[in-house]
């Protein structure tokens, strides 16, 4: 299996369980591995025949602009249904970050992996 991947897309967004959260925009952080098969795209160079990592951000960051979710887990459980089901990726692994949570730590969140490997 081949891997497209997009490392620390930056989404600003409401998120949180605290009345405060609920106020402001805090930064998302999102690393995204997607399981796909890049042998026919090396061949032709045709980028119809790929997973466009563009095309992934830029649904991502309408998405997470446009979200209120109270938890990272639920945020995370979202993003990989909408890229499996609309990009047809077979398995994802994915890092859902608030970099500004937690003043003593440089990010906290979560990690998943949904699907089966190619
Ligand atoms: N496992 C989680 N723990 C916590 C979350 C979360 O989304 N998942 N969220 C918070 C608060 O919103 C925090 O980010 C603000 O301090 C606390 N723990």
């Amino acid at each position: 299996m081949d891997i497209v991947y997009i490392r620390s897309l930056q989404v600003e967004t409401v998120i949180g369980i605290y009345d405060w959260e609920r106020e402001i925009r805090q930064v998302v952080s999102l690393d995204v591995e997607m399981g796909t098969d890049i042998r026919q795209a090396a061949l032709t160079e045709d980028i119809e025949s790929t997973l466009n990592y563009k095309s992934v951000c830029d649904r991502l960051i309408a998405f997470i602009q446009g979200s209120e979710f109270l938890l990272v887990e639920t945020m995370a459980e979202e993003i990989a249904t909408l890229v499996m089901q609309e990009f047809s990726v077979p398995w994802i692994r994915l890092r859902v970050g608030k970099p500004g949570a937690i003043p003593e730590a440089a990010e906290v969140g979560v990690v998943i992996e949904r699907g089966n490997p190619l």
